[in-house]
């Protein structure tokens, strides 16, 4: 028989957490010992013999849990959103002296959003202008999202290898925000609304047309199979891994940091 692959859900009580138990209770070869909350110890990783901790917390716990799976030799896969430049080269530190061991940080699992992101950043070159809208539940902890600082830094170093000037913009805000917050140099605008689940619009535009690339995630369920996927692969990928493209085949330029 073969052997199951022992898996932790870390926020297992969440909106994305429960479902990520579901779908790991519901796959053949994978096993879950731990299904953790915000009060539960993380030495229960460690009793529990998980090869594979998933993370779907929140920002401002999401680092210390990855560096205690790393340190104890877990390798993981993060949903959860706040990983900023210096929060990733301290964790590319820890992951120098851990050989063998890896960690997925995926900013959107569903393979739809994956694609948009690498397509807008296929697109970014050609074109004048870029801005990105994010619309979200209500409910969603962050702003932006991190898919759409993902996209947007993406976006920026697809313009800037190809000499591509910033986008015109003779505007004057009246108000702090009109424009939007500017991720390496890209504006994104951060809707909140009932309703949704998670949406991205990338648009871009150039003299007399526009491309639209719009993604939509209307349920949870769009996130499963990117997060099974980071289970059954992290192992395989030592080392650090920014975006699921870094386990797809695809041509996006935009894996690692
Ligand atoms: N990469 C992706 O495809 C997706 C990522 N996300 C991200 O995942 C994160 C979670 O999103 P939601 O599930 O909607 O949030 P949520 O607020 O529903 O769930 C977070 C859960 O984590 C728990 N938690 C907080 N600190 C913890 C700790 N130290 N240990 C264990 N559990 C802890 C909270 O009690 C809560 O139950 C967010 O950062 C969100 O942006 C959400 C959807 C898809
Ligand atoms: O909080 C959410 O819901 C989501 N968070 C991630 C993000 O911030 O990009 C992924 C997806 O957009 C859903």
């Amino acid at each position: 028989m073969t052997e199951l692959l022992p898996v932790a859900v870390l926020g297992a009580r969440g909106r994305m957490g429960a479902e990520a138990v579901r779908a790991v209770d519901a796959a053949a070869d994978l096993e879950l010992v731990a299904a953790l909350g915000s009060s539960d110890p993380l030495d229960t990783l460690v009793s529990a013999g998980a090869r594979v901790v998933v993370d779907l917390t929140v920002p401002e716990a999401t680092a210390d849990n990855v560096a205690y799976a790393v340190e104890h030799g877990m390798h993981a896969v993060v949903g959860t959103t706040g990983w900023t430049a210096e929060r990733l080269e301290r964790l590319e530190a820890l992951l120098a002296g851990s050989a063998g061991t890896g960690v997925l940080i995926a900013p959107n699992f569903a393979l739809g959003s994956v694609l948009a992101t690498a397509f807008a950043a296929t697109a970014a070159r050609y074109f004048e202008s870029v801005e990105i809208i994010e619309l979200h539940h209500p409910d969603k902890a962050d702003a932006p999202s991190g898919t759409a600082v993902r996209t947007a830094q993406l976006v920026a170093r697809a313009r800037a290898a190809a000499d591509v000037p910033a986008g015109p913009d003779a505007t004057r805000d009246q108000l702090d925000g009109a424009r939007g917050a500017r991720v390496d140099g890209v504006p994104v605008h951060s809707v909140r609304l009932r309703g949704l689940t998670a949406h991205q619009e990338v648009l871009l535009g150039s003299p007399g047309e526009q491309l639209t690339i719009r993604h939509d995630s209307f349920d949870r369920a769009s996130f499963m199979p990117g997060v099974l996927l980071g289970i059954r692969s992290v192992a395989q990928h030592p080392g650090l891994t920014v975006g699921l493209d870094g386990y797809l085949d695809l041509q996006t330029g935009g894996t690692g940091r």
